[in-house]
């Protein structure tokens, strides 16, 4: 029995055992299921959290669960929380902070401060540096940790349109436009941004605080029926900008401002007000267009619920009621609480102040100071040359010489203010590029010194840096246009060439591959230069072609004409060809000028005194731009510039050469004769100086070589003996006293003194001289000649004869034994003489009577000649019988040199300083003077 009841009990425990092991076992797997349902539930709160957002979640819990107390929905937003803080930590420990900083330094001013720091007064902002961000507001992102503010900035001018939505509630964009608005007006000195309003709600123009700004056409608010005039305003502006200021290397006005440090147009800002609704379709693909291509022309458009989709660049500011919004600058995250506007009073005030600043900015009378930089030489010309040459009330009104606009014409009649139009550009030029970017080449066909004050003076010694070449008095001596426009081609070519090792084609890339080489700009000046081709002859065929040649090539050398004229009309070779007319895309037309303008544009007939229109259009009607012309010629005004410039000048500077129509050149002034020096093997004799731009001396070389005699031809003493007076005291500078002798045979009266007078230098300079009158010439040609017979000197030999025809009848007279006479001598010498060095400098009175001389065969033995009022026909026989075309002028001659020429060039006589060229007056007979002479001569030179 005991048995059976152990093993009950045993059993019991087994089962109890059994229970307690299952129960322990359920228990575990219940624990276990929970704990998966915990984390799950938690998992699928973190998840709508994420979905919701953790700020949302914390500020409304029951939209993601039932039960906010639920800890596991706790757990999962303090998780999501601590994870958004640690996101968050770096942007709001530093990112509002910075954000803040980075304004204040790219938007200063009235572009983020607040409206009490700048409004109501005018803004000198760097309009070729404006900012690119402007305050609306103070944003904050409320979903983050703390939820620091920072401030709201939008682009604006250069950088992007404006699209606004409104929340229903126009009033509010309206207070935005108006605020950013009156940052931006006030920003910029008054004028610099011009506002246009539409609004398609509004009849009477919106932007009622701004309406001030409207009586100095700084507002235009366009009726709101009438939305396509501004349209067609503002594409009018885009099609005039690309046409005139972005023709360049710069796409944008705001590189090209970069570039020159100014800004060449305003900005303007369209402001539409929609109602949702699109536009009329072409009213739409208009402002589309617009869109596209404003910002590029400094136009920016602020849209106000209208639909608006282009591909540039354009930022949106979605209003949300309370003054609150959200841009697409900050994200849809962030909140923008938009700046409380000033009041109206302050902000119609301070419009009020600025349109009447421009009123009075535009009615002051400009001078030629406003025309000039601040600082002197700070531009670069690698592109272009730019200068302001007047006012546009109130407003600069520039040229430009570039590749868009290369050569420029001017007209106006007598007086209407050529001079002081060119002074007034040549100035605004000159104060702004240095002589290292600019250079002047300036020539006046009028009678008059207009270009003069550009040289040194008596009384002024400065000279305008720029300048090289002067030429002044031109009007006879259309040679002088033709050596500039010579010269310009030269050095076109010579640019050319350069730029072409450096493989390119352009001055502006040369300069670019030769950054340290000179390459300034050049600017040639020609005033009145109908003149040039005032006669169908080999000078205007010449001008013609080489003008030509400039006018189409020298764009690229950046060699820049600039040609005024009372009349262009009458000017064949300049409208009978088109291909050079057309390189002339500037004109400037003062008032009553005829034909620098097109036909239809007529504008040059109204225009004020003092005024000119400027014209970078070839000079169609839509190119005008009306420019009031300060005075630059008056007391202190280029003058005084010209001062300053001098004193900068480098140490190398040389003043210009200058060329006077109405002076002859100093032999003792001139360069190459003050180059002459002993030691050449072959003396030159100068005769003259030849027009060009150099002034070169008109030169003869006298080797050892048949012909090498000169013969001076013409009847007017004053310039015979100066050629023969140069002639000979070119020669005695090139030789030491002892290897040259001299013969002057003076055989007329009127010009004894003169050829004592070469005598007298001569022999002051240490050299033999025997001077001989009529009555010993044939003894001493004869002399001569039989000293050429026995063999060449080592001494050369100058028999300088001053008319010989004087002297025919002596010379034919034979001896009664021999029947020779001395002319056979003479044709002796200038046959065989310059072989032995000696040499004849002769004149004759006319080229007959060296004919005469010479009797009857070929003129070979005269190898160079200078002719003064002598007929180009008659000259021909000394020209290699080419015919000589030469009407005589006064003063001024003609040069041939068979060894050298193909034909023949003008000269002007030298004034040979204290050595006189004739006689004032005679006192005794040509033998005694003679007589005399030679002792007198013969003494000083210690023979
Ligand atoms: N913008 C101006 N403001 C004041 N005076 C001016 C202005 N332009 C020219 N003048 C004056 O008018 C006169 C004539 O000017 P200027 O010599 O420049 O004319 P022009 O067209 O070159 O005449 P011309 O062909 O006869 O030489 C000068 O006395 C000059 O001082």
């Amino acid at each position: 029995m005991v048995k059976r009841s152990d093993r009950r009990s045993r059993i019991e425990s087994a089962f109890e055992h059994l229970r307690r092991s299952i129960s322990d076992a359920l228990g575990a797997a219940e624990n276990a299921h929970q704990r998966v349902l915990d984390t799950f539930a938690e998992q699928e709160h973190a998840l709508r959290i994420a979905q919701t957002g953790a700020a949302k979640a914390e500020r409304e819990p029951e939209q993601v669960t039932d039960d906010p107390a639920d800890p596991r929905f706790q757990a999962a937003l303090a998780r999501a929380l601590a994870d958004r803080d640690e996101i968050y930590r770096d942007w709001t420990e530093q990112g509002p902070p910075s954000l803040a900083k980075l304004v204040e330094a790219n938007s200063p001013g009235s572009a983020s401060e607040p409206f009490d720091t700048w409004l109501g007064g005018f803004g000198d902002g760097d309009a070729a540096n404006p900012p690119e961000l402007w305050r609306i507001g103070t944003a904050s992102v409320p979903d983050s940790p703390l939820s620091p503010d920072f401030p709201a900035v939008v682009p604006a001018l250069d950088f992007a349109h404006l699209r606004i939505t409104t929340d229903g509630v126009p009033e509010t964009a309206e207070t935005l436009v108006q605020n950013l608005l009156l940052r931006i007006v006030s920003h910029f000195q008054p004028g610099q941004v011009r506002i246009h309003s539409w609004d398609i709600a509004r009849l009477t123009g919106t932007l009622p605080d701004l309406h001030p700004l409207s009586s100095a056409g700084l507002l235009t608010a366009h009726d709101s029926t009438r939305l396509s005039d501004m349209l067609d305003v503002l594409s009018d502006h885009i099609k005039r900008i690309h046409s005139h200021d972005l023709l360049g290397e710069h796409t944008t006005l705001r590189a090209l401002a970069a570039a020159h440090g100014r800004r060449s147009e305003p900005w303007r800002i369209a402001v539409l007000f929609g109602n949702g609704d699109p536009l009329r379709d072409e009213q739409q693909q208009q402002l589309q267009r617009i869109a596209r291509n404003g910002l590029a022309c400094g136009i920016q458009l602020i849209t106000v619920d209208l639909p608006l989709t282009v591909n540039s660049s354009i930022e949106s500011i979605t209003l949300i009621g309370e003054n609150r919004a959200r841009t697409s600058m900050t994200g849809p995250e962030a909140v923008v609480a938009l700046d409380d506007p000033p009041t109206r009073g302050q902000a119609a005030k301070a419009c009020g102040s600025i349109a009447a600043e421009f009123e009075s900015r535009r009615a002051r009378v400009r001078t030629f100071d406003d025309l000039l930089p601040d600082e002197l030489w700070q531009c670069h010309s690698r592109s272009e040359l730019q200068a302001p040459v007047g006012f546009n009330e109130g407003e600069e009104v520039w040229v430009r010489l570039g590749d868009a606009s290369p050569h420029t014409l001017i007209g106006g009649p007598s007086g209407s203010g050529k001079t002081n139009f060119l002074y007034g550009m040549l100035g605004a030029m000159a104060a702004r590029y240095s002589p290292d970017e600019l250079e002047l080449y300036l020539l006046d066909f009028k009678e008059g010194v207009s270009f003069a004050q550009f040289t040194p003076g008596k009384r002024d010694p400065s000279w305008l840096p720029h300048a090289k070449l002067v030429g002044v008095n031109v009007n006879t001596d259309r040679e002088f246009g033709l050596a500039l426009l010579r010269f310009l081609s030269d050095e076109m070519r010579r640019r050319a060439d350069v730029a072409k090792q450096h493989e390119v084609t352009k001055l502006e890339e040369l300069r670019a591959e030769d950054p340290s080489g000179r390459w300034p700009r050049i600017v040639a000046v020609i005033d009145e230069f109908q003149y040039l081709f005032a006669e169908r002859d080999p000078v205007t065929a010449q001008a013609t072609k080489l003008l030509e040649d400039v006018a189409r090539r020298g764009r690229s050398q950046g060699i820049h004409l600039v040609l005024a004229s009372q009349d262009v009309s009458g000017i064949e070779a300049f409208w009978g060809k088109p291909a050079i007319f057309e390189q002339f895309i500037l004109r400037i037309a003062l008032p009553k000028a005829r034909r620098v303008l097109t036909e239809h544009n007529q504008a040059a007939m109204e225009l004020p005194r003092w005024h000119a229109v400027v014209n970078h259009e070839s000079g169609v009607k839509h190119g005008n731009e009306i420019a009031r012309i300060p005075d630059a010629t008056a007391r202190d005004t280029f003058h005084e510039l010209q001062q300053k410039l001098w004193q900068r000048r480098s140490a190398g500077s040389h003043a210009p050469r200058l060329f006077d129509g109405s002076n002859l050149p100093k032999l003792s002034e001139l360069a190459d004769y003050r180059k002459l020096t002993t030691s050449v093997s072959t003396p030159r004799a100068l005769l003259g100086q030849i027009i060009d731009v150099e002034g070169t001396a008109a030169a003869v070389r006298l080797s050892r070589s048949p012909g090498r005699n000169v013969a001076v031809i013409g009847s007017v003493p004053e310039d015979t003996t100066s050629a023969l007076g140069a002639a000979a005291l070119s020669l005695s500078r090139q030789h030491e006293p002892g290897t040259i002798r001299f013969t002057i045979g003076s055989l007329l009266d009127d010009v004894d003194d003169a050829a004592r007078s070469v005598a007298t230098e001569l022999a002051e300079r240490g050299h033999q001289v025997d001077v001989v009158g009529l009555d010993g010439i044939a003894e001493t040609l004869d002399g001569i000649a039989a000293g050429i017979g026995s063999g060449a000197s080592a001494v050369r030999h100058c028999v300088v004869l001053y008319a010989v025809d004087a002297a025919q009848t002596t010379l034919e007279r034979k001896d009664p034994v021999t029947r020779a006479c001395a002319l056979d001598s003479l044709r002796t010498i200038l046959k065989q003489g310059p072989e032995s060095r000696v040499h004849v400098l002769g004149w004759w009175r006319s080229a007959q009577r060296v004919k005469n001389t010479l009797g009857m065969g070929p003129v070979d033995d005269i190898g160079a000649w200078v002719a003064f009022d002598v007929h180009g026909q008659e000259l021909s026989a000394f020209a290699a019988g080419q015919p000589v075309n030469w009407s005589p002028r006064s003063r001024r001659g003609l040069f041939f040199d068979r060894s050298v020429h193909s034909r023949p060039e003008v000269v002007l006589p030298f004034d040979l300083g204290g050595v006189p060229t004739v006689p004032a007056q005679r006192s005794t007979e040509p033998g005694e003077t003679s007589t005399n002479a030679r002792a007198e001569v013969r003494e000083e030179a210690g023979d």
